[in-house]
């Protein structure tokens, strides 16, 4: 007990003696005063009685109390008052924050932070289902996809929302490592009670998430085990969700009875993201961190690491912590230097005709619209021709679909501007066309 505790009664005595408190008053306002905790430097005060008598008390009594704690304590609390109400809802969070991390769930993977795309769509919509009604529909959902895709994202969403409808909801996560890890001690401990703990543990829940259950695969009292966990909760219609980074049917020497539990619910992949998507997962990550990246470094990102999102968002991260680091403007430039290592060369871009216009535009001090207009001055002619020798180089667009794009131009008109780049290109006494070729060549597809 603390000294505010202790001495409680001497307190509130002090505040009647020296405010001249009459018997009446001092029964209803202060005897019924609690101390419900002293922590940080701050009493917290119970006020038993509706919000007349916080508001009262807060008002004429607060001054005195924190007085009297001092002179009696030596210390200079601050004082809050509170309601029951208001106590019970704060207990309440407390023990939703601590079933959240007792479940080993990150804060950071919620519903709200998962970016939906057409790679990840069918699977978003099945965990909400599942998370909505638990138990009740799809079970048990089987998410499964390539590394670093969101599938535990997913799994975490799924918990965080339970837990949320209802903090007594008995959520266990772990990964199919940890589970076998777990089962392992148990067995070589050889005693029941390590056994039946470990049960009760996996078994005695509402919600069961195992990640990465791929690795259960030839580990044969693992299978057995987990077999057994997954009968005694389906059976009591418990929730089983489980992630992968293939779908049953690929998991080669699985059991078939296991196999086929696996596939009695719903089976969710989710792909690789599209470049919007990508564009969209780093927006919102830069936003959840609070930082302004320009929209070329973003791109210049997206546009090169396709098929890991972990990677995509680490990316990001090295380029924010590098220009911290060396006190450097976020740039383009930066993002190239710091990333250069991480864009290996088969994650070449998809080089298209839009970037091309652009990038010859920009070269020549032009905007794509001049590119793409009706002016013929040479000014303006020649970057257009490039553009059309460019595209069909690194493009797989056809003469016609280049024509389209720069402003429905015929097609003999962009055979014609090809053939004269190509000859200029061939001119011996003239090398100034071939060097702009080469400058372009390397902004359009910069060699690793
Ligand atoms: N759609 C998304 N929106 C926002 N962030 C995402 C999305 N998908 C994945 N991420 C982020 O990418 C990172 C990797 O995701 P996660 O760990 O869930 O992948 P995984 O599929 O479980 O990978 P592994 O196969 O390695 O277990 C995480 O930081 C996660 O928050």
């Amino acid at each position: 007990m603390n000294l505010v505790e202790q001495n409680w009664t001497e307190i509130l005595n002090r505040v009647k003696e020296e405010h001249d408190i009459l018997d009446v008053s001092f029964e209803t306002w202060l005897a019924p005063l609690k101390v419900y905790k002293v922590e940080d430097n701050i009493v917290t005060i119970l006020v038993p009685s509706q919000q007349v008598g916080l508001d009262y008390v807060s008002k004429k009594y607060k001054l005195p109390l924190k007085v009297a704690i001092a002179e009696i304590t030596g210390t200079n609390y601050e004082i809050e008052l509170l309601l029951p109400e208001e106590i019970e809802r704060r207990q309440k969070t407390e023990e939703d924050i601590i079933t959240s991390s007792n479940a080993g769930l990150n804060p950071k993977y919620t519903f709200d932070t998962f970016v939906v795309g057409s790679n990840n769509k069918f699977a978003h919509a099945a965990s909400l289902a599942v998370a909505e009604s638990p138990g009740e529909i799809y079970n048990p959902l089987f998410i499964y996809g390539g590394v670093g895709l969101g599938k535990t994202h997913l799994m975490h969403s799924i918990a965080h929302f339970i837990l949320h409808n209802n903090p007594k909801s008995r959520i266990l996560y772990a990964t199919s490592e940890e589970f076998t890890n777990e089962l392992i001690e148990a067995i070589r401990n050889g005693n029941n009670t390590a056994m039946s703990k470990f049960r009760e543990k996996y078994r005695n829940i509402d919600v069961l998430l195992i990640d990465d259950v791929q690795f259960i695969i030839g580990k044969e009292s693992t299978q057995e085990e987990f077999f057994h966990t997954f009968n005694t909760l389906h059976g009591a219609k418990k929730q089983i969700i489980l992630s992968s980074d293939r779908p049953p049917k690929d998991m080669d020497i699985l059991e078939d009875r296991i196999r086929s539990r696996f596939e009695w619910g719903l089976l969710a992949d989710i792909q690789s993201p599209d470049y919007e998507t990508r564009m969209a997962i780093l927006r919102k990550k830069e936003e959840l961190d609070g930082y302004n990246v320009g929209e070329d470094v973003i791109d210049y990102i997206a546009t090169n690491i396709k098929s890991n999102i972990r990677e995509l968002e680490g990316s990001l991260n090295k380029i924010i912590a590098y220009a911290n680091l060396e006190k450097r403007e976020i740039n383009l430039a930066l993002a190239e230097q710091v990333l250069k290592d991480m864009i290996s060369p088969n994650e070449k871009k998809v080089i298209t005709p839009e970037f091309i216009i652009n990038t010859v535009a920009e070269h020549f001090n032009l905007s794509p619209s001049d590119i793409i207009g009706s002016k013929r001055s040479s000014k303006i002619a020649h970057p257009r021709q490039i553009v059309m020798y460019l595209c069909r180089e690194f493009t797989g667009t056809n003469l016609v679909q280049i024509g389209q794009l720069l402003g429905k131009r015929d097609h003999t008109t962009i055979m014609y501007g090809i053939d004269k780049i190509e000859a200029e290109i061939n001119n011996p006494s003239n090398t100034v066309t071939e060097e702009e070729i080469d400058i372009l060549k390397k902004k359009i597809n910069p060699p690793k």
